[in-house]
């Protein structure tokens, strides 16, 4: 048994990881935190998520020790923000702890993005570079070698699943960049209350126009430059991406679905469609994401549909786990 120390528990990623965890025939969660000054330290989380009254008691208990804590544990998983992050990671890992981080913290191998899109200063280059993009579909053999896995975004997520196989393949003409547009329930930001996310402030509004930090992420892992407009709608979760790409000239539908078929053939956890494209409600509440496209002439639109909270984090990030560890890769989760 892994002992497992979930950190942010008590966050929206945070309850989906110990709901899958608590159910994993190979972990013993050992203890679930929050941070040293939270209100919610030493409440039970069903008292939080009452869903999880008799299945899930365990309290919720004040990060104060990390290195007590660090030596107790196997595995930690990090549902915290990204500064958060940065700061905790090479801590559990000098204590030999694998760790799976949510945030964005060690997805990109450049100090220079940190500084522009994160705002602040990354202070471990060498753990940077040994950290691996935990894109699961596409990163296993990475994911395997390491002890720091950084869990891709929940847009970079949906984006890169829909665009990689159509690079992969061959088939686009990069000159036209993808253009990537992808709503997400509010839940993606988090639980904290704020004027922005509140229930009567929230329709539907395109954000962080050119500037948003998936942006970056999405373009350096797939190796070429993207549009990315993310827009936040009002339902709780899921998000829904629609990517238009250009074809090289020639480039046909069926060489669109063997490209997509070569791909994910394999790989339980998404899910393609042969006709028409997913809606958002086929995939909440679960680890999937799904995908459908329509070609006309030269162009592409590829519809990718996930669970932000699910395969747009927790459920991804336990997917990797069991990469890691080499156990099926969708134990605990189907
Ligand atoms: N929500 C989403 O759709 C997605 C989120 N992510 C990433 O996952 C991470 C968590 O997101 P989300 O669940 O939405 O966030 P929440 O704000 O819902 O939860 C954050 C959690 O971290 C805890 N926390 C805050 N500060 C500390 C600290 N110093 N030490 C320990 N625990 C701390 C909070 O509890 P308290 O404040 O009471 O201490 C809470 O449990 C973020 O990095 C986010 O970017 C990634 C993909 C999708
Ligand atoms: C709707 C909403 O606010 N979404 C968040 C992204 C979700 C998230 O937590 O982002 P990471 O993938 O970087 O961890 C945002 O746009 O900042």
């Amino acid at each position: 048994m892994l002992k497992t120390l979930i950190v942010g528990a008590s966050g929206y990623a945070g309850v989906e990881l110990v709901t899958y965890l608590n159910r994993h025939p190979h972990i013993n969660i050992t203890g679930i935190a929050v941070s040293a000054q939270s209100p919610d330290a030493g409440k039970s989380l069903s008292d939080i998520y009452p869903q999880l009254k008799g299945r899930v008691d365990l309290r919720l208990q004040p990060l104060t020790d990390v290195a007590a804590v660090a030596k107790e544990a196997d595995v930690v998983f990090l549902a915290t923000a990204h500064e958060v992050s940065h700061d905790l990671a090479p801590q559990f890992l000098e204590h030999g702890c694998v760790v799976l981080d949510l945030s964005g913290a060690w997805r990109v191998n450049s100090a220079e993005f940190y500084t522009r899109y994160y705002g602040f200063t990354h202070q471990y280059p060498e753990l940077l570079a040994q950290a691996a993009y935990g894109m699961a579909e596409w990163q296993a053999e990475q994911i395997k070698q390491t002890n720091l896995i950084a869990v891709p975004g929940c847009y970079p997520t949906a984006s890169q699943l829909a665009i990689k196989p159509l690079l992969a393949a061959g088939l686009l003409n990069t000159d036209q960049w993808p253009v990537i547009n992808a709503t997400s329930g509010v839940s993606g930001s988090g639980r904290k209350a704020s004027l922005n996310t509140s229930f009567c402030e929230v329709s539907l509004q395109p954000y962080g126009l050119f500037t948003h930090r998936h942006q970056p992420e999405i373009s350096a892992h797939l190796g070429t430059p993207v549009v990315f407009t993310p827009q936040l709608g009002s339902f709780p979760r899921g998000i829904l991406a629609t990517s238009t790409c250009r074809l090289k000239p020639g480039v046909t539908a069926e060489q669109v679905a063997k490209a997509f078929h070569d791909a994910y053939d394999d790989k339980p956890l998404v899910r393609l469609y042969d006709s028409g494209v997913p809606a958002l409600k086929s995939v909440i509440g679960l680890p999937f994401c799904d995908i459908g496209f329509a070609v006309d002439g030269e162009h592409v639109i590829v519809v990718s549909a996930e669970d932000n909270l699910l395969k747009g984090a927790s459920s991804h990030a336990v997917q990797c786990m069991n990469i890691r560890f080499g156990y099926p890769e969708t134990l605990s989760l189907l």
